[in-house]
């Protein structure tokens, strides 16, 4: 276990096979009171992840230590790890309250009646149940289920809480009023939390530190900062955004001493620092990365802008999500990109109307065209 964090979750060199590999020696660390979101597509081994660290399934390899102690040889009923299922797992036969009082009632985490009937008040308001108390699991939407299985989490006092998918299936508003209310209250305590996440914007907002994996592998570690900004590879930088990055393939080819990224007639002269570590890094097959809200429009014949047809365009008040078709420049490519920007007064809903796109000299991302990892010192 890590040195860093000896009173923390220390998870190290995790491997676990099904009928093929899901996860490769994955190691977190998770310091009292922080909170880790665990992120990654569907299928990239979150859950399982979760399962072995409650003891609910058996790593093939690893260690997991908690507050000090290799959990090995501890069934989950005596880890003090207050887990929420993906799959809610709510007591048909219990009402919403008797969900909530349920582990308080257990013999490792029981408390007096007064104290245990204050805590669920206390997380069935915050989590806005309150009121559906009495009703049991079978006459409840999805989402309150969902609310139902949180709460019955959020009352332990555990010394690791893992929250897995914990609020996927609430409306947006709910959504974002929760991810403040949950981190709040989680920050209060002295405990390590993993929160698990397929959103990747869910995870930047809620993560002290994030962890992306993708098929069974970590991809990158940092904070959320770190990881919006330089992403370690394609695979994280199309997780994180709505729309995520544009990644269009292409060569750097150098002319008169200036780096270009091209694809066929786009040509693009690399500011200095990216084309210096393109440079050291010695690979010419790249993928460009541009944030949708990093491009501008311009007229269609402006001078060093490309130019692209508006293929869809989605108002969101201030601004728009713009799907470009560059179908003519890029060929083969993914055809369109989307990018958000206003298209400002006269356009109507702008498609199939001609734009031409400036591409910022600042902001570029780029990555190995091979191995998709981002070139060192981008
Ligand atoms: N008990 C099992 N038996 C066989 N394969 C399994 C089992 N549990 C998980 N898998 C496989 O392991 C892989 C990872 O699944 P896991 O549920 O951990 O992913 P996830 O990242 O949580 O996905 P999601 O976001 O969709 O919940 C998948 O390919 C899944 O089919």
């Amino acid at each position: 276990m890590s040195a860093s964090v000896p009173t923390g979750l220390a998870a190290l060199g995790i491997c676990k096979s099904f009928a093929h590999q899901v996860l490769h020696d994955i190691g977190i660390d998770i310091a009292p009171g922080e909170l880790v979101a665990l992120t990654g597509p569907s299928g990239a081994g979150k859950t399982t992840f979760c399962r072995i660290l409650a003891g609910l399934e058996r790593p093939d390899a690893g260690s997991v230590a908690l507050g000090g102690l290799d959990l090995a040889r501890v069934p989950p009923q005596q880890r003090r790890v207050a887990l929420m299922f993906e799959s809610y797992a709510l007591y048909p036969h219990l009402t919403v309250r008797g969900n909530a009082l349920s582990p308080l009632q257990a013999p490792s985490g029981r408390l007096d009646p007064a104290a245990a009937a204050a805590r669920v008040d206390e997380v069935l308001e915050l989590l806005e149940i309150h009121h559906l108390g009495d009703r049991l699991p079978g006459a409840l939407s999805g989402g309150q289920k969902q609310r139902v299985a949180l709460a019955r989490t959020l009352v332990q006092a555990p010394d690791l809480y893992i929250l897995d998918e914990p609020i996927s299936h609430l409306d947006a508003k709910l959504r974002h009023k929760l991810r403040g209310e949950i981190r709040r209250r989680l920050a209060g305590q002295q405990v390590p939390t993993l929160w698990s996440t397929p959103d990747g914007m869910e995870a930047l907002s809620v993560g002290d530190r994030v962890v992306v994996i993708d098929g069974g592998r970590v991809e990158q570690v940092g904070t959320p900062e770190d990881i919006w900004l330089r992403p370690a590879s394609t695979r994280v930088a199309r997780l994180l955004g709505d729309p995520p990055m544009n990644l269009i393939e292409g060569q750097l080819k150098r002319e008169n001493g200036t780096l270009f990224f091209t694809r066929r007639e786009l040509r693009l002269a690399l500011p200095p620092a990216l084309a210096r570590a393109a440079v050291q890094a010695g690979s010419d097959a790249v993928s460009l990365g541009i944030r949708p809200d990093d491009i501008a429009f311009a007229a269609p014949d402006t001078t060093g802008a490309v130019g692209a047809e508006v293929y869809s365009n989605e108002p969101f008040g201030k601004h728009a999500i713009v799907t470009l078709d560059l179908g003519a420049m890029l060929a083969k490519a993914k055809t369109s990109m989307a990018i958000a920007a206003s298209l400002g007064d006269g356009w109507g809903d702008g498609i199939g109307r001609p734009v031409g796109l400036m591409f910022p000299k600042e902001g570029l991302a780029l990555f190995d065209g091979t191995t998709g990892r981002a070139l060192p010192g981008t």
